[in-house]
């Protein structure tokens, strides 16, 4: 789903790479997590998949794209294959909770029959039946991150990225939102998870990838962690 061949990606005013002759796979089906210090990498891993920035060197696929050979007018395909989820949920905070869902079909001109069905069904999917015409303030942050997660997925996109998730959640609320990211994993979406949260990656014991400084330090197929 994800290959990843001698990259290096230094930002133009950087004087060390933010990624750094990185070599990676990640199958399709998977769920990993992605792991390292502040300023390791992975925000940064996440924004080259998306073709939002560009690498210096090396080759990346994400499923059937060559990302760092894409045509401009092919991007917006390589990221209708992909879903995002965010630490700060990133809703319309003037759209209801369907709406919010419905305008990621809107913006890439679904019919509005397919939306009609989409959306109701994508809402009670992550729990949020009932829910759909609250605004978002009215709403929990674990209710936030769940339309955040329905919107990422009601194109059903092969990869989603979820960049600490659970990072202004509760430790409880996180359980409950990495239950519905396992959920999405079972139906047969890719998952990434860019987390610090030592508790979920033990608990859940999937790949772990960990970058240091740049450069990929760990990758265990049912990792945890840390060691200590
Ligand atoms: N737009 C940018 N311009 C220059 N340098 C950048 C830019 N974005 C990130 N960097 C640098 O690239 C390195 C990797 O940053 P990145 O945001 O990918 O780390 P991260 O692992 O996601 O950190 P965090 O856990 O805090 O989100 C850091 O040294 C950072 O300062």
């Amino acid at each position: 789903m994800i290959k990843l061949s001698n990259v290096t990606m230094q930002y133009a005013k950087s004087t060390r790479p933010a990624l750094s002759d990185l070599t990676l796979e990640i199958d399709k089906g998977e769920f990993a997590f992605l792991i390292g210090p502040s300023g390791s990498g992975k925000s940064t891993f996440f924004r080259l998949l998306l073709k939002e920035d560009r690498q210096t060197s090396g080759d990346t696929w994400v499923g059937d794209f060559h990302v760092n050979k894409l045509k401009g007018r092919q991007v917006p395909k390589l990221r209708q294959s992909i879903g995002c989820v965010f630490q700060d949920f990133r809703l319309l905070q003037q759209k209801t909770v369907a709406d919010n869902v419905a305008f990621a079909l809107e913006v890439i001109g679904k019919p509005a029959s397919t939306i009609r069905e989409a959306v109701p069904e994508t809402l009670e999917y992550v729990g949020l039946a009932g829910k759909a015409n609250r605004m978002p303030q009215e709403l929990s942050g674990g209710e936030m991150q769940r339309v955040a997660i329905a919107r990422a997925i009601v194109n059903r996109p092969a990869l989603l990225l979820a960049d600490e998730p659970t990072g202004n959640l509760d430790p409880e609320t996180s359980e409950e939102i990495v239950d519905v990211l396992d959920r999405v994993n079972r139906g047969g979406t890719t998952v990434v998870m860019a987390t610090h949260d030592r508790h979920i990656v033990d608990s859940m014991r999937r790949r772990v990838v960990e970058f240091n400084n740049g450069s990929l330090v760990r990758n265990d197929d049912y990792g945890v962690y840390g060691i200590g």
